[in-house]
C-alpha cells in the first residue's frame, strides 16, 4: 500500500522491502559534581529499518468468549462489513472510536496553511484491523454469537447482523485452574484441556501451529484477555528462570498458572505475548525464555477508563504545581469481569495495577512531595449485576493549592467497559506486530547490526495500567508522554525528528510571513475558533495579550495584533 507521504531527505531511503533513516537521537546526561548538577547535552546517531510488507495477521485471544474478546471481534466484522444499525438515537454506523492509531491523528508538520495532521496510522505502515484473523480460547464453549449476546454489549440491531458471521467462530478448549480466578467462574467452565500442565502447554502449541496452517496468517499474537488471576508466588526453582520453570512444567507444579502456561506456550511458537490483565504473568521465567528467544512480551492490564484519566490528571495537577493528596477511585459494574473481581484475590490483583499508576508522576516533584510521600490512595470494585458492561466510576481527587487552599475535582464516568477496551486491545495488537518489522543499530559502531527492540515491549505502557519494562527501564505512566514516546519512535522510522512543540517559527517577527513582519501584525495560526471575548468584529479579533487595533481578517487567518491596548476593537 502506498504511504501517504514520503519524507524528503538524504538520511531516509525508501526501498521496496524498507524505510531506512539515520536518525539523531539527542538526550541530556546529567551528572552531580560538587553539589551541582552538571548537564551535558548528547547525540547518538541510529539507523532505524522498518520493514514496509504488512502481513496478514492472525490473533488469538485467551478468553475469547468474554465481553472484550466477542466485542473486539464483532468489532472489527461489522467495520469490515461497514455495517449500520438502527437504535432509538438514529442510525450508527461501524467505526474505531477510542483507536489511536484508527482515530486519532499526529502532526507531520507545517506549511504553509499550518499544521498538516494525518491518522496516527498512515506514520507508518500498519495492519488494518479489518483484515485481522481471529481465533483462541476460552473455558466456555460458547460460540461467538452466544458470547456476545451473554456479554450484552452491542446494539441488538447489530448482533443480528453480525450472528451469522460470529456463530462460525467458536473457542478452542482452554485450561481451567479453580484456584487461579473467582470461585463463581465454574459454572462456564465446561471447554477445558485435560491432562497434566506439560500435557495443556503442548495442547495450547499445536493450537497454535495449527491456527496458522489453517488460516494462512503470516504470523500470529497471543493476547490474554481472560479473567483476572490471583498473582502466583514467584520463588527459587519454581519459576525464578526459564529452566525452574520448565521444570515446574514437567513436574506439574501447581503454582505455575494457565496464564504463564499461555505466555510459554506463545513464546515456544515465536508469538509475541501481550497480557491485558493485572495478574503477574510474567514471572522471572517467562521473561527470561522471551528473552532468549527474542519474542516481544508486554502488558499488564488495560488501561481503559477511570486509570486513563487518572494517568491524565495527575500529571496535569502535578506539573501544574498542584498536589493531589486524596485520590479515591470507585466504581461498579456488572459484567463478568466484575465478577470475578467481586473475589478478594482477584480484586487484590487489579488494586495493585490501580493504585500504582501514580507514582512516577510523584516522585517527578521534590517540591511538592518528600521521599516516599505518597498521595492518600483508595481503589473501590464493587459488583453489581443489573449495570452490566456499563461501568460506573466515580473519583475524587483532592489537592492543595497555594496558601492552604484546596482544590477538590469529583468526576463521575459512566461507560461500556468493553467498548473502551476493545479498540485497545487492536491499537496493543497492531503496535505489537509493527515493532516486529522495526530493526535499529547504531550508526557510529562500526559492524553494529540491526537489532530489534528489547523482548520487553515497554512501547505498549501507554495503553497498560501497569506498564512492563525491561529491568532497569524507569515505568512511566503519565499519558501524554506515553503518547508522545509511540509517535516520536514513529517519526523517527521515518526520519523525522521528535514533535517539540516549540514553534519557534511564530515566535519570531523575522520567521512570520512578510506581511505581518512591519506593521506588528502577527499572522497566527488559522483561527479554528475566535479569541478571548469570542467575538470577531470585521474579520478583527482580539485575545487577552493582545488587542486588535487595525488588523484584519485575511484569507480566513486571524490577525493578531501586538499592540498597546487602545481599546479600539
Ligand atoms: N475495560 C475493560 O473491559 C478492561 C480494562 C482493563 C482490563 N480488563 C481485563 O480484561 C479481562 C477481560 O475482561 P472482560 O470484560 O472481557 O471479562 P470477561 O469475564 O467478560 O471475559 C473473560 C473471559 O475469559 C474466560 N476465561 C477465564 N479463564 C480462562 C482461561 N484460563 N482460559 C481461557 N478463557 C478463560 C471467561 O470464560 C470469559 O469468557 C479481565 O481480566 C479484565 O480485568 C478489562
Ligand atoms: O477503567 P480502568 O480503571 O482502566 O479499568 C477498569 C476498572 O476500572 C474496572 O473496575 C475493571 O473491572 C476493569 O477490568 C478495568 O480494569
Amino acid at each position: 500500500m502506498a504511504e501517504m507521504f514520503q519524507v524528503q531527505s538524504p538520511n531516509v531511503r525508501y526501498t521496496e522491502e524498507h524505510i531506512e533513516a539515520v536518525y539523531q537521537y539527542q538526550t541530556s546526561h546529567v551528572a552531580r559534581h560538587n553539589g551541582r548538577l552538571i548537564v551535558s547535552p548528547q547525540t547518538k546517531e541510529y539507523e532505524f529499518r522498518t520493514r514496509r510488507h504488512v502481513p496478514r495477521l492472525g490473533v488469538m485471544l485467551v478468553g475469547w468468549g468474554g465481553n472484550n474478546g466477542s466485542t473486539v471481534t464483532a468489532a472489527t466484522i461489522a467495520n469490515r462489513l461497514g455495517l449500520s444499525w438502527n437504535t432509538k438515537t438514529g442510525v450508527k454506523h461501524a467505526n474505531y472510536f477510542g483507536s489511536v492509531f484508527q482515530s486519532s491523528t499526529v502532526s507531520l508538520g507545517s506549511g504553509p496553511q499550518g499544521d498538516v495532521f494525518i491518522p496516527f496510522r498512515d506514520l507508518l505502515p500498519m495492519v488494518h484491523p479489518n483484515d485481522i484473523v481471529f481465533d483462541g480460547w476460552d473455558i466456555s464453549s460458547l460460540n461467538l454469537a452466544e458470547a456476545m449476546r451473554r456479554a450484552e454489549v452491542l446494539d441488538w440491531g447489530l448482533q443480528e447482523q453480525l450472528r451469522p458471521h460470529m456463530e462460525k467462530l467458536r473457542p478452542r478448549a482452554s485450561i481451567y485452574v479453580p484456584e487461579f480466578i473467582a470461585a463463581n467462574q465454574e459454572d462456564r467452565a465446561n471447554n477445558l484441556i485435560p491432562g497434566t500442565k506439560a500435557e495443556q502447554l503442548e495442547q495450547l502449541r499445536r493450537d497454535i501451529r495449527d491456527f496458522k496452517a489453517s488460516s494462512g496468517v503470516e504470523k500470529v499474537i497471543v493476547m490474554w484477555t481472560a479473567n483476572t488471576e490471583r498473582f502466583c508466588e514467584v520463588a527459587v526453582g519454581l519459576n525464578d528462570t526459564s529452566d525452574s520453570l520448565m521444570k515446574s512444567i514437567a513436574r506439574n507444579e501447581s503454582e505455575v498458572s494457565p496464564s504463564s502456561l499461555f505466555a510459554v506456550a506463545s513464546i515456544l511458537e515465536g508469538c509475541a505475548y501481550i497480557n491485558g490483565s493485572p495478574q503477574n504473568t510474567f514471572v522471572p521465567g517467562v521473561l527470561e525464555l522471551a528473552t532468549q528467544r527474542g519474542v516481544f512480551v508486554g502488558g499488564d492490564d488495560f488501561k481503559s477508563g477511570q486509570t486513563k484519566l487518572k494517568s491524565v490528571l495527575v500529571d496535569f495537577l502535578v506539573s501544574a504545581g498542584m498536589k493531589p493528596v486524596s485520590i479515591v477511585s470507585y466504581n461498579h459494574l456488572g459484567n463478568n469481569d466484575g465478577k470475578n473481581l467481586s473475589s478478594p484475590q482477584q480484586f487484590r490483583s487489579k488494586e495493585i495495577s490501580k493504585s500504582n499508576v501514580v507514582d512516577d508522576m510523584v516522585d517527578s516533584n521534590r517540591l511538592l512531595y518528600q521521599p516516599e510521600e505518597r498521595p492518600d490512595h483508595c481503589v473501590v470494585i464493587k459488583y453489581v449485576p443489573y449495570v452490566g458492561d456499563s461501568k460506573r466510576a466515580m473519583d475524587e481527587y483532592t489537592s492543595e493549592i497555594m496558601m492552604g487552599g484546596l482544590n477538590t475535582l469529583v468526576i463521575h464516568n459512566t461507560c461500556e467497559d468493553s467498548l473502551l477496551a476493545s479498540p485497545l486491545l487492536l491499537d496493543m495488537l497492531l503496535l505489537t506486530e509493527l515493532c516486529e518489522r522495526v530493526s535499529l543499530r547504531e550508526a557510529s559502531r562500526a559492524g553494529a547490526t540491526f537489532e530489534p527492540f528489547h523482548p520487553v515491549l515497554s512501547l505498549l505502557s501507554y495503553f497498560c495500567k501497569a506498564p512492563l519494562v525491561p529491568h532497569g527501564a524507569p515505568v512511566v505512566n503519565a499519558l501524554f508522554r506515553q503518547r508522545a514516546c509511540i509517535e516520536n519512535i514513529f517519526r523517527a522510522c521515518v526520519g523525522l525528528p521528535p514533535q517539540n512543540h516549540m514553534q519557534l517559527e511564530y515566535k519570531r517577527a523575522a520567521e512570520l510571513p512578510s506581511p505581518a513582519r512591519g506593521t506588528g501584525l502577527k499572522v497566527g495560526k488559522l483561527a479554528s475558533s475566535w479569541t478571548s471575548n469570542g467575538v470577531a468584529s470585521n474579520g478583527v479579533a482580539s485575545n487577552g495579550l493582545a488587542h486588535a487595533s487595525n488588523g484584519v481578517a485575511c484569507n480566513g487567518a486571524q490577525l493578531l495584533v501586538d499592540g498597546i491596548d487602545n481599546g479600539e476593537k
